[in-house]
């Protein structure tokens, strides 16, 4: 194991911050810390670090006990969302510096900034100034920089955070392709659900200080833990007592199905290739949102007012609903 953090707790004040944390990551592992704003994310990367410090609980960093060493004994490369490079240097000259002040030989600082450039896409921008270049490129040269000195562990809090849309994506796309050439241990923290499940191969999801759930994305989508983890990785409605997604419920205009749901369209919203709707069903105040193809609701002929019956398609995937909600069971 590259990263063993065991019984990690930090307090701010009364506030518990992180609650005995466990989690191992594998050398050469992608892993993404996901979860809602203000769950410890960040507060766990940084106590990986050793940009803060943990109350209880140990940071091993390749079977080496870290807890205590200051961050740079620890081998570890961040890059932050809004990462600070040096304004006055060149492109190659921010790769360079980590290199030139551990006092490598010219030709081998050469050599690494040429490798390196080429890694990130930017050979062509060497000369440039940081502040010649978008935000993305500037992010693939913070992320260059971190990777010169071949750090053992490479820390990365919302990298992409500040990004638009686009180039997030493609930073995204880019960043798996890279991990896959270079392979060295990464975290890095999001609370975007998609970003996770597309570039990393494991997931560890953070909620108010506590680790919900640890797995692959296929495992986590679809073996979710809880209701937490299944709603923070896609939509959900409930169906009577079990939660499930939209597109898991097969729709019947004739009862059937034996403990099907009985119940009437109250809206029919077509959005590109799929057609959503709201049913009121028998027996439960909240509605119930259903996702269909166009194809298969035309094939139903349905219209607002139409009676439906609703079911779990075999093999959805469902847990179940909780009576009272999470926070005043938390509470409780
Ligand atoms: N120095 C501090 N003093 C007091 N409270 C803090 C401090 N740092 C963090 N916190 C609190 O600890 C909690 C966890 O913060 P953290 O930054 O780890 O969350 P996060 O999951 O990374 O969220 P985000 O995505 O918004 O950054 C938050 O409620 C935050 O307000």
């Amino acid at each position: 194991m590259s990263i063993e953090v065991r019984g990690v707790g930090k307090r701010y004040g009364d506030f518990v911050a992180l609650d005995d944390i466990n989690v191992s990551l594998p050398t050469g592992q992608l892993t993404a810390l996901l979860g809602p704003s203000g769950g410890g994310k960040s507060t766990l990367l940084r106590i990986i670090a050793g940009l803060e410090s943990a109350d209880t609980g140990t940071v091993d960093i390749e079977g080496v006990d870290a807890t205590t060493l200051p961050p740079q004994k620890r081998n570890v490369g961040f890059v932050f969302q809004h990462y600070a490079v040096f304004k006055h240097m060149s492109v190659a000259k921010n790769v360079a510096f980590g290199l030139e002040i551990r006092k490598r030989p010219k030709a081998e600082v050469k050599a690494k900034v040429a490798e390196l450039l080429e890694l990130v896409h930017l050979s062509q921008f060497a000369h440039r100034l940081p502040s010649q270049l978008s935000g993305g490129q500037r992010q693939r040269l913070a992320l260059a920089r971190a990777l010169a000195v071949e750090p053992s562990v490479l820390l990365l809090d919302e990298p992409f955070g500040a990004l638009d849309a686009k180039v997030r994506k493609e930073l995204r796309d880019w960043l798996r392709r890279l991990h896959d050439e270079v392979h060295v241990t990464t975290v890095f923290v999001t609370h975007d659900q998609e970003e996770a499940l597309e570039v990393a191969d494991e997931i560890v999801v953070i909620n108010e200080g506590r680790i919900e759930q640890i797995g692959s994305p296929d495992q986590l989508y679809d073996e979710p833990a809880n209701d937490f983890v299944m709603g923070f990785l896609g939509a959900v409605t409930r169906l009577g007592p079990l939660v499930l997604r939209p597109h898991d419920i097969e729709v019947a205009v004739a009862p059937g199905v034996p403990g099907s749901s009985a119940g009437v369209v109250q809206r029919a919203l077509r959005v590109g290739f799929e057609v959503r709707l709201t049913v009121d069903v028998e027996g439960q105040d909240e509605q119930v949102l259903v996702v269909l193809s166009r194809a298969h609701a035309r094939a139903l002929d349905l219209e607002l007012g139409s009676k439906v019956w609703l079911s779990p398609t075999t093999g959805a995937t469902t847990v179940p609903a909780l009576a009272v909600p999470r926070e005043a069971v938390a509470s409780a």
